[in-house]
Protein backbone atom coordinates (compact mmCIF):
# COMPACT_ATOMS: atom_id res chain seq x y z
CA UNK A 1 0.00 0.00 0.00
CA UNK A 2 1.34 3.31 -0.93
CA UNK A 3 0.98 6.96 0.52
CA UNK A 4 2.15 10.00 -1.17
CA UNK A 5 2.30 13.58 0.75
CA UNK A 6 4.16 16.44 -1.10
CA UNK A 7 6.46 16.77 1.84
CA UNK A 8 8.18 13.42 2.61
CA UNK A 9 9.32 10.60 0.40
CA UNK A 10 8.20 7.25 1.91
CA UNK A 11 10.61 5.16 3.85
CA UNK A 12 11.37 1.74 3.07
CA UNK A 13 11.62 -0.02 6.20
CA UNK A 14 9.70 0.86 8.90
CA UNK A 15 10.97 -1.07 11.73
CA UNK A 16 10.43 2.31 13.81
CA UNK A 17 9.10 2.29 17.46
CA UNK A 18 5.75 4.23 16.53
CA UNK A 19 2.29 3.08 17.47
CA UNK A 20 -0.91 4.25 16.35
CA UNK A 21 -1.92 6.16 19.32
CA UNK A 22 -1.89 7.36 22.93
CA UNK A 23 -3.77 8.67 26.07
CA UNK A 24 -2.30 12.22 24.65
CA UNK A 25 -2.71 11.66 20.98
CA UNK A 26 0.94 11.53 20.17
CA UNK A 27 2.54 8.89 18.32
CA UNK A 28 5.35 7.40 21.03
CA UNK A 29 7.99 4.45 21.24
CA UNK A 30 6.13 0.58 21.63
CA UNK A 31 9.02 0.71 25.36
CA UNK A 32 7.10 1.42 28.33
CA UNK A 33 9.80 0.40 30.28
CA UNK A 34 12.68 2.63 31.38
CA UNK A 35 13.65 5.02 28.95
CA UNK A 36 10.64 6.07 26.87
CA UNK A 37 11.36 7.47 23.50
CA UNK A 38 8.59 9.71 22.75
CA UNK A 39 8.54 10.56 18.83
CA UNK A 40 5.26 13.07 18.85
CA UNK A 41 4.73 13.04 14.64
CA UNK A 42 2.07 14.02 12.96
CA UNK A 43 -0.48 11.22 12.01
CA UNK A 44 0.00 11.60 8.38
CA UNK A 45 3.59 11.21 9.11
CA UNK A 46 3.39 8.16 11.34
CA UNK A 47 1.35 6.60 8.34
CA UNK A 48 4.14 7.16 5.63
CA UNK A 49 6.27 5.54 8.76
CA UNK A 50 4.33 2.58 9.28
CA UNK A 51 3.12 2.00 5.72
CA UNK A 52 5.77 3.40 3.00
CA UNK A 53 7.20 0.29 2.03
CA UNK A 54 8.34 0.35 -1.05
CA UNK A 55 10.26 -2.91 -1.42
CA UNK A 56 7.05 -4.79 -1.35
CA UNK A 57 7.66 -6.09 2.19
CA UNK A 58 5.00 -8.24 3.14
CA UNK A 59 3.13 -7.04 6.41
CA UNK A 60 4.58 -9.14 8.95
CA UNK A 61 2.66 -10.31 12.50
CA UNK A 62 4.89 -12.64 15.01
CA UNK A 63 2.46 -14.13 17.17
CA UNK A 64 3.71 -15.89 20.80
CA UNK A 65 1.42 -18.01 22.19
CA UNK A 66 0.28 -21.98 22.63
CA UNK A 67 0.04 -24.52 20.19
CA UNK A 68 -3.41 -25.64 20.25
CA UNK A 69 -3.47 -29.33 18.89
CA UNK A 70 -7.33 -29.12 17.82
CA UNK A 71 -6.17 -26.22 15.97
CA UNK A 72 -9.04 -23.98 16.52
CA UNK A 73 -7.54 -21.40 18.83
CA UNK A 74 -3.50 -20.52 19.95
CA UNK A 75 -0.78 -20.76 17.53
CA UNK A 76 -2.87 -22.21 15.02
CA UNK A 77 -5.60 -20.44 14.81
CA UNK A 78 -3.23 -17.03 14.68
CA UNK A 79 -1.36 -18.58 11.70
CA UNK A 80 -4.86 -19.50 9.67
CA UNK A 81 -6.12 -15.81 10.58
CA UNK A 82 -3.27 -13.96 9.26
CA UNK A 83 -2.86 -16.13 5.73
CA UNK A 84 -5.99 -15.36 5.32
CA UNK A 85 -5.84 -11.63 5.96
CA UNK A 86 -3.04 -12.03 3.79
CA UNK A 87 -0.63 -11.29 6.30
CA UNK A 88 2.71 -13.41 6.83
CA UNK A 89 2.94 -14.71 10.56
CA UNK A 90 5.72 -16.34 12.38
CA UNK A 91 5.32 -17.66 15.49
CA UNK A 92 6.92 -18.12 18.98
CA UNK A 93 5.55 -20.60 21.15
CA UNK A 94 4.97 -20.45 24.97
CA UNK A 95 3.52 -24.02 25.76
CA UNK A 96 2.33 -27.10 23.54
CA UNK A 97 -1.66 -27.69 25.12
CA UNK A 98 -3.42 -31.10 24.02
CA UNK A 99 -6.50 -30.27 23.53
CA UNK A 100 -9.83 -31.26 21.33
CA UNK A 101 -13.35 -29.80 21.49
CA UNK A 102 -14.09 -31.67 24.53
CA UNK A 103 -11.34 -29.41 26.43
CA UNK A 104 -7.59 -28.98 27.52
CA UNK A 105 -6.80 -32.53 28.20
CA UNK A 106 -2.73 -31.27 29.19
CA UNK A 107 -0.70 -28.26 28.89
CA UNK A 108 3.54 -28.87 28.24
CA UNK A 109 5.54 -25.18 29.41
CA UNK A 110 8.20 -24.80 26.82
CA UNK A 111 11.68 -24.08 28.51
CA UNK A 112 11.94 -20.10 29.05
CA UNK A 113 15.80 -20.37 27.13
CA UNK A 114 13.35 -21.47 23.90
CA UNK A 115 11.13 -19.33 23.97
CA UNK A 116 13.63 -16.36 23.90
CA UNK A 117 15.70 -18.02 21.64
CA UNK A 118 12.48 -18.19 19.57
CA UNK A 119 11.73 -14.49 20.04
CA UNK A 120 15.49 -13.42 19.16
CA UNK A 121 15.80 -15.24 16.20
CA UNK A 122 12.60 -13.80 14.36
CA UNK A 123 12.61 -10.19 15.72
CA UNK A 124 16.18 -9.82 14.85
CA UNK A 125 15.79 -10.99 10.94
CA UNK A 126 12.61 -10.60 9.97
CA UNK A 127 11.34 -7.23 10.32
CA UNK A 128 8.03 -8.17 12.05
CA UNK A 129 5.52 -5.27 11.78
CA UNK A 130 3.35 -6.40 15.14
CA UNK A 131 3.59 -8.35 17.78
CA UNK A 132 0.71 -10.53 19.07
CA UNK A 133 0.99 -12.50 22.04
CA UNK A 134 -1.73 -15.18 24.06
CA UNK A 135 -0.91 -17.87 26.31
CA UNK A 136 2.28 -16.70 28.08
CA UNK A 137 2.49 -19.29 30.58
CA UNK A 138 5.21 -17.51 33.03
CA UNK A 139 6.29 -14.60 34.15
CA UNK A 140 9.80 -15.30 32.83
CA UNK A 141 8.15 -14.88 29.54
CA UNK A 142 6.84 -11.73 30.04
CA UNK A 143 10.13 -10.03 30.98
CA UNK A 144 11.51 -11.69 27.54
CA UNK A 145 9.00 -10.29 25.66
CA UNK A 146 9.87 -6.88 27.42
CA UNK A 147 13.15 -7.36 26.93
CA UNK A 148 12.99 -8.59 23.47
CA UNK A 149 10.68 -5.43 22.82
CA UNK A 150 13.20 -3.03 24.28
CA UNK A 151 15.97 -4.60 21.84
CA UNK A 152 13.66 -5.03 18.50
CA UNK A 153 11.30 -2.64 18.64
CA UNK A 154 8.06 -2.78 16.67
CA UNK A 155 5.23 -0.82 15.22
CA UNK A 156 2.35 -2.38 17.47
CA UNK A 157 2.06 -4.66 20.18
CA UNK A 158 -1.21 -6.57 21.01
CA UNK A 159 -2.05 -8.55 24.08
CA UNK A 160 -4.39 -11.44 24.27
CA UNK A 161 -4.70 -12.06 28.00
CA UNK A 162 -5.28 -15.86 27.47
CA UNK A 163 -6.42 -16.91 31.37
CA UNK A 164 -8.84 -19.38 30.93
CA UNK A 165 -9.38 -21.63 28.10
CA UNK A 166 -13.11 -21.97 27.06
CA UNK A 167 -13.82 -25.17 28.71
CA UNK A 168 -12.37 -23.56 31.78
CA UNK A 169 -8.89 -24.98 32.18
CA UNK A 170 -6.56 -22.81 33.79
CA UNK A 171 -3.79 -21.51 31.49
CA UNK A 172 -1.94 -19.21 33.40
CA UNK A 173 -1.81 -18.75 36.94
CA UNK A 174 -2.34 -16.11 39.41
CA UNK A 175 1.15 -15.72 39.78
CA UNK A 176 1.08 -13.88 36.67
CA UNK A 177 -1.62 -11.63 37.04
CA UNK A 178 0.35 -9.48 38.83
CA UNK A 179 3.01 -9.50 35.68
CA UNK A 180 0.42 -8.57 33.32
CA UNK A 181 -1.45 -5.79 35.69
CA UNK A 182 1.83 -4.40 36.10
CA UNK A 183 4.04 -5.33 32.63
CA UNK A 184 2.36 -6.39 29.87
CA UNK A 185 -0.63 -4.37 29.74
CA UNK A 186 1.39 -0.95 29.97
CA UNK A 187 3.53 -1.89 27.04
CA UNK A 188 0.24 -3.15 24.92
CA UNK A 189 -0.73 -0.81 22.10
CA UNK A 190 -4.51 -2.70 22.68
CA UNK A 191 -5.12 -5.72 25.20
CA UNK A 192 -8.71 -7.70 24.41
CA UNK A 193 -10.13 -9.18 27.30
CA UNK A 194 -13.51 -10.83 27.12
CA UNK A 195 -15.64 -10.80 29.97
CA UNK A 196 -14.22 -13.10 31.98
CA UNK A 197 -10.29 -12.07 31.75
CA UNK A 198 -11.77 -8.31 32.40
CA UNK A 199 -13.20 -9.28 35.66
CA UNK A 200 -10.49 -11.39 36.44
CA UNK A 201 -7.83 -9.01 35.91
CA UNK A 202 -9.77 -6.42 37.76
CA UNK A 203 -9.79 -8.37 40.73
CA UNK A 204 -13.26 -10.18 40.51
CA UNK A 205 -15.71 -7.79 39.83
CA UNK A 206 -18.76 -8.47 38.25
CA UNK A 207 -20.03 -7.63 34.36
CA UNK A 208 -22.71 -8.30 33.68
CA UNK A 209 -24.37 -5.41 31.70
CA UNK A 210 -23.06 -2.97 28.42
CA UNK A 211 -22.69 -0.09 30.88
CA UNK A 212 -20.66 -2.66 33.37
CA UNK A 213 -18.13 -3.04 30.24
CA UNK A 214 -17.76 0.57 29.77
CA UNK A 215 -16.44 1.16 33.34
CA UNK A 216 -13.96 -2.11 32.92
CA UNK A 217 -12.74 -0.74 29.70
CA UNK A 218 -12.15 2.23 31.65
CA UNK A 219 -10.24 0.77 34.47
CA UNK A 220 -8.22 -1.57 32.09
CA UNK A 221 -7.17 1.74 30.38
CA UNK A 222 -6.04 2.93 33.82
CA UNK A 223 -3.75 0.20 33.72
CA UNK A 224 -1.61 1.44 30.97
CA UNK A 225 -3.00 -0.38 27.23
CA UNK A 226 -3.30 2.85 24.89
CA UNK A 227 -6.62 0.78 23.39
CA UNK A 228 -8.60 -1.97 25.45
CA UNK A 229 -11.60 -3.87 24.02
CA UNK A 230 -13.57 -5.93 26.09
CA UNK A 231 -15.59 -8.35 24.02
CA UNK A 232 -18.95 -9.31 24.97
CA UNK A 233 -19.72 -12.55 23.54
CA UNK A 234 -20.16 -14.39 27.03
CA UNK A 235 -22.63 -11.33 28.27
CA UNK A 236 -25.80 -12.85 29.72
CA UNK A 237 -29.06 -11.83 28.29
CA UNK A 238 -27.74 -10.06 25.16
CA UNK A 239 -28.78 -10.89 21.91
CA UNK A 240 -26.37 -9.16 20.21
CA UNK A 241 -22.89 -9.48 20.36
CA UNK A 242 -21.59 -5.93 22.06
CA UNK A 243 -17.77 -5.49 22.09
CA UNK A 244 -16.62 -2.25 24.18
CA UNK A 245 -13.56 -0.42 22.24
CA UNK A 246 -11.86 2.27 24.24
CA UNK A 247 -9.09 4.55 23.13
CA UNK A 248 -8.87 6.32 26.56
CA UNK A 249 -11.25 9.17 25.17
CA UNK A 250 -13.71 7.73 23.39
CA UNK A 251 -16.44 4.78 23.70
CA UNK A 252 -17.13 2.74 20.31
CA UNK A 253 -19.67 0.02 21.04
CA UNK A 254 -19.39 -2.49 17.97
CA UNK A 255 -22.30 -4.60 18.12
CA UNK A 256 -23.12 -7.82 15.62
CA UNK A 257 -25.99 -10.34 15.72
CA UNK A 258 -25.06 -13.33 17.76
CA UNK A 259 -24.14 -16.09 15.32
CA UNK A 260 -25.76 -19.35 16.75
CA UNK A 261 -23.65 -22.46 16.85
CA UNK A 262 -21.30 -24.53 18.54
CA UNK A 263 -18.30 -23.35 16.60
CA UNK A 264 -16.95 -20.79 18.93
CA UNK A 265 -13.03 -22.28 20.02
CA UNK A 266 -10.88 -19.61 18.98
CA UNK A 267 -12.51 -16.80 19.08
CA UNK A 268 -10.68 -14.80 21.33
CA UNK A 269 -7.35 -15.37 19.27
CA UNK A 270 -8.52 -14.95 16.28
CA UNK A 271 -9.95 -11.87 16.91
CA UNK A 272 -6.55 -10.71 18.35
CA UNK A 273 -4.54 -11.71 15.49
CA UNK A 274 -7.01 -10.40 12.89
CA UNK A 275 -6.52 -7.15 14.91
CA UNK A 276 -2.37 -7.32 14.63
CA UNK A 277 -2.80 -8.33 11.08
CA UNK A 278 -4.46 -5.33 9.54
CA UNK A 279 -2.40 -3.27 12.14
CA UNK A 280 0.35 -4.71 9.86
CA UNK A 281 -1.33 -3.85 6.89
CA UNK A 282 -1.27 -0.16 8.13
CA UNK A 283 -4.88 0.33 9.34
CA UNK A 284 -5.82 2.73 12.16
CA UNK A 285 -7.13 0.68 15.43
CA UNK A 286 -10.47 1.31 15.54
CA UNK A 287 -10.21 0.15 12.12
CA UNK A 288 -8.36 -2.86 12.59
CA UNK A 289 -10.95 -3.58 15.68
CA UNK A 290 -14.07 -3.22 13.09
CA UNK A 291 -12.40 -5.20 10.49
CA UNK A 292 -11.57 -7.74 13.32
CA UNK A 293 -14.93 -7.93 14.33
CA UNK A 294 -16.26 -8.41 11.08
CA UNK A 295 -14.11 -11.15 10.18
CA UNK A 296 -14.72 -13.27 13.33
CA UNK A 297 -18.25 -12.93 12.44
CA UNK A 298 -17.95 -14.42 9.34
CA UNK A 299 -16.16 -16.85 10.06
CA UNK A 300 -18.30 -18.29 12.54
CA UNK A 301 -21.00 -18.02 10.10
CA UNK A 302 -18.91 -20.25 7.54
CA UNK A 303 -18.12 -22.44 10.20
CA UNK A 304 -21.20 -23.26 11.80
CA UNK A 305 -21.78 -26.17 9.46
CA UNK A 306 -18.16 -27.54 10.87
CA UNK A 307 -18.18 -31.10 12.71
CA UNK A 308 -15.41 -32.05 13.84
CA UNK A 309 -14.78 -34.01 17.54
CA UNK A 310 -17.98 -35.00 20.03
CA UNK A 311 -17.14 -32.04 22.55
CA UNK A 312 -19.44 -29.14 23.33
CA UNK A 313 -16.86 -26.75 21.11
CA UNK A 314 -15.45 -26.97 17.84
CA UNK A 315 -13.63 -24.86 15.63
CA UNK A 316 -14.31 -22.07 13.42
CA UNK A 317 -13.77 -21.93 9.75
CA UNK A 318 -10.54 -19.32 9.46
CA UNK A 319 -10.11 -20.03 6.04
CA UNK A 320 -14.03 -19.43 4.66
CA UNK A 321 -12.99 -17.73 1.39
CA UNK A 322 -11.94 -21.19 0.10
CA UNK A 323 -15.52 -22.61 0.63
CA UNK A 324 -17.07 -19.97 -0.50
CA UNK A 325 -19.39 -20.80 -3.38
CA UNK A 326 -18.68 -18.07 -5.92
CA UNK A 327 -15.01 -16.89 -4.33
CA UNK A 328 -13.71 -15.88 -7.59
CA UNK A 329 -16.78 -13.20 -7.84
CA UNK A 330 -16.28 -11.67 -4.14
CA UNK A 331 -14.51 -8.11 -4.48
CA UNK A 332 -13.44 -6.95 -1.06
CA UNK A 333 -13.98 -3.31 -0.47
CA UNK A 334 -10.99 -0.72 0.21
CA UNK A 335 -11.20 2.83 0.93
CA UNK A 336 -9.50 3.80 -2.03
CA UNK A 337 -12.05 2.31 -4.35
CA UNK A 338 -13.65 5.72 -3.86
CA UNK A 339 -11.71 7.56 -5.76
CA UNK A 340 -14.01 7.98 -8.34
CA UNK A 341 -17.34 6.58 -8.12
CA UNK A 342 -19.50 6.98 -11.86
CA UNK A 343 -22.90 7.09 -10.43
CA UNK A 344 -25.52 6.13 -13.53
CA UNK A 345 -28.28 7.75 -14.72
CA UNK A 346 -30.86 6.38 -17.19
CA UNK A 347 -32.28 9.68 -18.36
CA UNK A 348 -28.88 10.96 -19.01
CA UNK A 349 -27.85 7.96 -20.83
CA UNK A 350 -31.24 7.94 -22.81
CA UNK A 351 -30.52 11.43 -23.91
CA UNK A 352 -27.13 10.29 -25.20
CA UNK A 353 -28.27 7.44 -27.14
CA UNK A 354 -25.75 5.36 -24.52
CA UNK A 355 -27.16 1.85 -23.47
CA UNK A 356 -26.11 1.71 -19.36
CA UNK A 357 -23.71 -1.29 -20.47
CA UNK A 358 -21.61 1.06 -22.73
CA UNK A 359 -21.85 3.90 -20.14
CA UNK A 360 -20.42 2.09 -17.42
CA UNK A 361 -17.83 0.38 -19.97
CA UNK A 362 -16.76 3.59 -20.68
CA UNK A 363 -16.54 5.05 -17.32
CA UNK A 364 -14.41 2.13 -16.38
CA UNK A 365 -12.31 2.59 -19.29
CA UNK A 366 -12.06 6.05 -18.11
CA UNK A 367 -10.57 5.16 -14.80
CA UNK A 368 -14.02 5.05 -12.43
CA UNK A 369 -12.78 2.93 -9.62
CA UNK A 370 -16.60 1.87 -8.40
CA UNK A 371 -19.72 2.02 -9.89
CA UNK A 372 -23.45 2.47 -9.00
CA UNK A 373 -26.61 1.73 -10.34
CA UNK A 374 -28.55 4.70 -9.76
CA UNK A 375 -31.48 4.06 -11.80
CA UNK A 376 -34.29 5.69 -10.37
CA UNK A 377 -37.00 5.25 -13.20
CA UNK A 378 -36.26 1.53 -14.21
CA UNK A 379 -38.99 -1.44 -13.95
CA UNK A 380 -37.47 -4.14 -11.67
CA UNK A 381 -37.23 -6.70 -14.47
CA UNK A 382 -35.87 -3.81 -16.50
CA UNK A 383 -33.29 -2.89 -13.55
CA UNK A 384 -32.45 -6.42 -12.74
CA UNK A 385 -31.41 -7.17 -16.10
CA UNK A 386 -29.00 -4.23 -16.65
CA UNK A 387 -27.58 -5.20 -13.25
CA UNK A 388 -26.65 -8.24 -14.16
CA UNK A 389 -25.20 -7.64 -17.48
CA UNK A 390 -23.30 -4.47 -15.64
CA UNK A 391 -21.88 -7.01 -12.68
CA UNK A 392 -20.06 -9.03 -15.25
CA UNK A 393 -18.44 -6.31 -17.13
CA UNK A 394 -17.62 -4.94 -13.36
CA UNK A 395 -16.39 -8.17 -12.65
CA UNK A 396 -14.41 -8.44 -15.19
CA UNK A 397 -12.60 -5.16 -14.58
CA UNK A 398 -12.10 -5.80 -11.09
CA UNK A 399 -14.36 -3.19 -10.24
CA UNK A 400 -16.94 -3.22 -7.60
CA UNK A 401 -20.81 -2.82 -8.68
CA UNK A 402 -23.14 -1.17 -5.96
CA UNK A 403 -26.74 -0.77 -6.50
CA UNK A 404 -28.47 2.58 -5.55
CA UNK A 405 -31.47 1.85 -2.86
CA UNK A 406 -32.40 -1.40 -4.09
CA UNK A 407 -31.62 -4.31 -1.81
CA UNK A 408 -33.85 -7.09 -3.59
CA UNK A 409 -32.42 -6.48 -7.01
CA UNK A 410 -28.47 -6.16 -5.06
CA UNK A 411 -29.35 -9.58 -4.04
CA UNK A 412 -30.71 -10.98 -6.80
CA UNK A 413 -28.21 -10.66 -9.06
CA UNK A 414 -25.66 -10.83 -6.13
CA UNK A 415 -23.92 -7.40 -6.59
CA UNK A 416 -21.02 -6.03 -4.36
CA UNK A 417 -23.24 -4.03 -2.46
CA UNK A 418 -25.54 -1.30 -1.74
CA UNK A 419 -25.84 2.71 -1.67
CA UNK A 420 -28.94 3.77 0.89
CA UNK A 421 -29.90 7.39 1.84
CA UNK A 422 -31.15 8.35 4.91
CA UNK A 423 -34.93 7.48 3.96
CA UNK A 424 -33.94 4.49 2.48
CA UNK A 425 -34.21 0.68 4.58
CA UNK A 426 -31.78 1.30 7.32
CA UNK A 427 -28.33 0.52 7.20
CA UNK A 428 -28.24 -2.17 10.14
CA UNK A 429 -31.40 -4.14 8.23
CA UNK A 430 -29.52 -4.47 4.59
CA UNK A 431 -26.53 -5.47 6.56
CA UNK A 432 -28.55 -8.31 7.87
CA UNK A 433 -29.98 -9.06 4.66
CA UNK A 434 -26.46 -8.66 2.65
CA UNK A 435 -24.30 -10.35 5.34
CA UNK A 436 -21.20 -9.34 6.44
CA UNK A 437 -19.04 -9.38 3.39
CA UNK A 438 -20.94 -6.80 1.04
CA UNK A 439 -20.08 -3.25 0.65
CA UNK A 440 -22.58 -0.96 2.28
CA UNK A 441 -23.02 2.96 1.48
CA UNK A 442 -25.01 5.24 3.28
CA UNK A 443 -25.43 9.56 2.70
CA UNK A 444 -24.77 11.34 5.31
CA UNK A 445 -25.18 15.38 5.73
CA UNK A 446 -24.80 15.75 9.29
CA UNK A 447 -22.15 14.17 12.18
CA UNK A 448 -25.20 13.14 13.38
CA UNK A 449 -25.61 10.68 10.37
CA UNK A 450 -21.89 9.83 10.16
CA UNK A 451 -21.85 9.05 13.60
CA UNK A 452 -24.86 6.45 13.19
CA UNK A 453 -23.42 4.82 10.02
CA UNK A 454 -20.45 3.75 12.10
CA UNK A 455 -22.56 1.84 14.46
CA UNK A 456 -25.08 0.81 12.49
CA UNK A 457 -21.78 -1.24 10.09
CA UNK A 458 -22.11 0.79 6.66
CA UNK A 459 -18.62 0.58 5.01
CA UNK A 460 -18.75 4.16 3.24
CA UNK A 461 -20.07 7.45 3.89
CA UNK A 462 -21.78 9.79 0.48
CA UNK A 463 -21.47 13.22 1.53
CA UNK A 464 -23.57 16.21 0.16
CA UNK A 465 -24.36 17.86 -2.28
CA UNK A 466 -21.33 19.52 -1.81
CA UNK A 467 -22.33 21.72 -4.78
CA UNK A 468 -25.36 22.67 -5.83
CA UNK A 469 -27.27 20.24 -8.50
CA UNK A 470 -29.70 19.74 -11.02
CA UNK A 471 -29.52 15.70 -10.71
CA UNK A 472 -31.64 15.20 -7.33
CA UNK A 473 -34.58 17.05 -6.72
CA UNK A 474 -34.75 19.25 -3.39
CA UNK A 475 -31.64 17.97 -2.38
CA UNK A 476 -30.24 20.33 0.62
CA UNK A 477 -26.02 21.96 -0.43
CA UNK A 478 -23.88 21.10 2.75
CA UNK A 479 -21.22 23.10 0.89
CA UNK A 480 -17.58 22.15 1.57
CA UNK A 481 -17.66 23.09 5.39
CA UNK A 482 -20.63 20.41 5.42
CA UNK A 483 -18.40 17.98 3.82
CA UNK A 484 -14.90 18.32 6.11
CA UNK A 485 -17.86 18.35 8.87
CA UNK A 486 -19.02 14.72 8.32
CA UNK A 487 -15.67 13.36 7.26
CA UNK A 488 -14.54 14.90 10.97
CA UNK A 489 -17.14 12.98 12.79
CA UNK A 490 -16.69 9.75 11.38
CA UNK A 491 -13.50 7.27 10.74
CA UNK A 492 -15.59 5.79 8.13
CA UNK A 493 -14.21 6.37 4.55
CA UNK A 494 -15.79 9.31 2.52
CA UNK A 495 -17.26 10.32 -0.77
CA UNK A 496 -17.96 13.67 -1.79
CA UNK A 497 -21.20 13.94 -4.26
CA UNK A 498 -23.57 16.71 -5.96
CA UNK A 499 -22.12 19.02 -8.14
CA UNK A 500 -18.68 17.75 -8.62
CA UNK A 501 -17.39 18.64 -12.20
CA UNK A 502 -13.26 19.41 -13.86
CA UNK A 503 -13.78 22.33 -12.17
CA UNK A 504 -14.22 22.15 -8.80
CA UNK A 505 -13.45 18.79 -7.88
CA UNK A 506 -9.54 20.23 -6.81
CA UNK A 507 -11.16 21.73 -4.47
CA UNK A 508 -12.96 19.05 -3.11
CA UNK A 509 -9.52 17.16 -2.46
CA UNK A 510 -8.09 20.05 -0.88
CA UNK A 511 -9.84 19.97 1.56
CA UNK A 512 -6.84 17.23 2.79
CA UNK A 513 -8.95 15.08 4.88
CA UNK A 514 -7.86 12.18 5.96
CA UNK A 515 -11.05 9.89 5.15
CA UNK A 516 -12.22 11.99 2.26
CA UNK A 517 -11.16 9.16 -0.24
CA UNK A 518 -13.00 10.63 -3.38
CA UNK A 519 -15.34 11.71 -5.55
CA UNK A 520 -18.89 10.55 -6.79
CA UNK A 521 -20.11 12.21 -10.39
CA UNK A 522 -23.12 11.59 -12.44
CA UNK A 523 -23.71 14.62 -15.00
CA UNK A 524 -20.11 15.71 -15.12
CA UNK A 525 -19.69 11.91 -16.55
CA UNK A 526 -22.67 10.66 -17.84
CA UNK A 527 -24.55 14.06 -19.30
CA UNK A 528 -21.54 13.80 -22.10
CA UNK A 529 -21.09 12.35 -25.58
CA UNK A 530 -18.34 10.35 -24.78
CA UNK A 531 -18.16 9.21 -21.36
CA UNK A 532 -14.64 7.84 -21.00
CA UNK A 533 -12.93 10.69 -22.33
CA UNK A 534 -14.65 13.10 -19.60
CA UNK A 535 -13.76 10.00 -16.98
CA UNK A 536 -10.47 10.06 -18.14
CA UNK A 537 -9.96 13.99 -17.88
CA UNK A 538 -11.93 13.67 -14.23
CA UNK A 539 -9.51 10.62 -13.06
CA UNK A 540 -6.14 12.66 -13.97
CA UNK A 541 -7.43 15.85 -12.66
CA UNK A 542 -8.10 13.44 -9.64
CA UNK A 543 -4.54 11.86 -9.74
CA UNK A 544 -2.43 14.71 -10.30
CA UNK A 545 -4.29 17.06 -7.17
CA UNK A 546 -3.77 13.96 -5.06
CA UNK A 547 0.07 14.00 -5.54
CA UNK A 548 0.27 17.99 -5.84
CA UNK A 549 -1.98 18.10 -2.40
CA UNK A 550 -0.23 15.21 0.05
CA UNK A 551 -3.54 13.52 0.69
CA UNK A 552 -3.30 10.28 1.77
CA UNK A 553 -5.79 9.02 -0.55
CA UNK A 554 -5.21 5.30 0.18
CA UNK A 555 -4.94 5.25 3.76
CA UNK A 556 -6.97 2.34 4.58
CA UNK A 557 -9.79 3.99 7.88
C1 LIG B 1 -22.07 7.73 -3.30
C2 LIG B 1 -23.44 8.24 -3.10
N1 LIG B 1 -23.66 9.13 -2.14
C3 LIG B 1 -24.91 9.60 -1.94
C4 LIG B 1 -25.96 9.15 -2.71
C5 LIG B 1 -27.37 9.61 -2.47
O1 LIG B 1 -28.16 8.54 -1.99
P1 LIG B 1 -29.62 8.87 -1.42
O2 LIG B 1 -29.43 9.87 -0.36
O3 LIG B 1 -30.31 7.63 -1.09
O4 LIG B 1 -30.31 9.54 -2.67
P2 LIG B 1 -30.66 8.80 -4.02
O5 LIG B 1 -29.40 8.56 -4.77
O6 LIG B 1 -31.34 7.51 -3.70
O7 LIG B 1 -31.54 9.75 -4.73
C6 LIG B 1 -25.69 8.22 -3.70
N2 LIG B 1 -26.64 7.75 -4.50
N3 LIG B 1 -24.42 7.77 -3.87
C1 LIG C 1 -27.37 11.28 -5.92
C2 LIG C 1 -26.97 12.52 -5.25
N1 LIG C 1 -26.94 12.60 -3.91
C3 LIG C 1 -26.56 13.77 -3.45
S1 LIG C 1 -26.26 14.85 -4.70
C4 LIG C 1 -26.61 13.67 -5.86
C5 LIG C 1 -26.56 13.92 -7.32
C6 LIG C 1 -25.18 14.01 -7.85
O1 LIG C 1 -25.23 14.17 -9.23
P1 LIG C 1 -24.28 15.17 -10.00
O2 LIG C 1 -22.91 14.61 -9.95
O3 LIG C 1 -24.83 15.18 -11.39
O4 LIG C 1 -24.42 16.51 -9.35
MG1 LIG D 1 -31.64 6.44 -1.91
Amino acid sequence: MAFFLSYSTPIAHHKICTVFSSKQGSRHAVDQFGSVTLKAMPEEMALIVTNGSSNNKIPHVLTMAGSDSGAGAGIQADLKTCAARGVFCSTVITAVTAQNTLGVQDVSILPEESVAAQLKSVLSDMHVDVVKTGMLPSTAMVKILHDSLKQFPVQALVVDPVMVSTSGHVLAGSSILDMFRQDLLPMADIVTPNIKEASVLLGGVQLETVTDMRSAAKSLHDMGPRNVLVKGGDLPSSSDAVDIFFDGKDFYELRSSRIQTRNTHGTGCTMASCIAAELAKGSSMLSAVKVAKRYVETALEYGKGINIGNGPQGPLDHMFKLKRKNSSKLRLFEPSDLFLYAVTDSGMNKKWGHSITDAVKAAIEGGATIVQLREKDAETGEFLEAAKSCLEICRAHNTPLLINDRVDIALACDADGVHVGQSDMPVNTVRALLGPEKIIGVSCKTPEHALKAWADGADYIGSGGVFPTNTKANNRTIGLDGLKTVCLASKLPVVAIGGINLSNARSVMELGVVNLKGVAVVSALFDRECVAVETRKLHNLLTENVANVGSAVTEDV
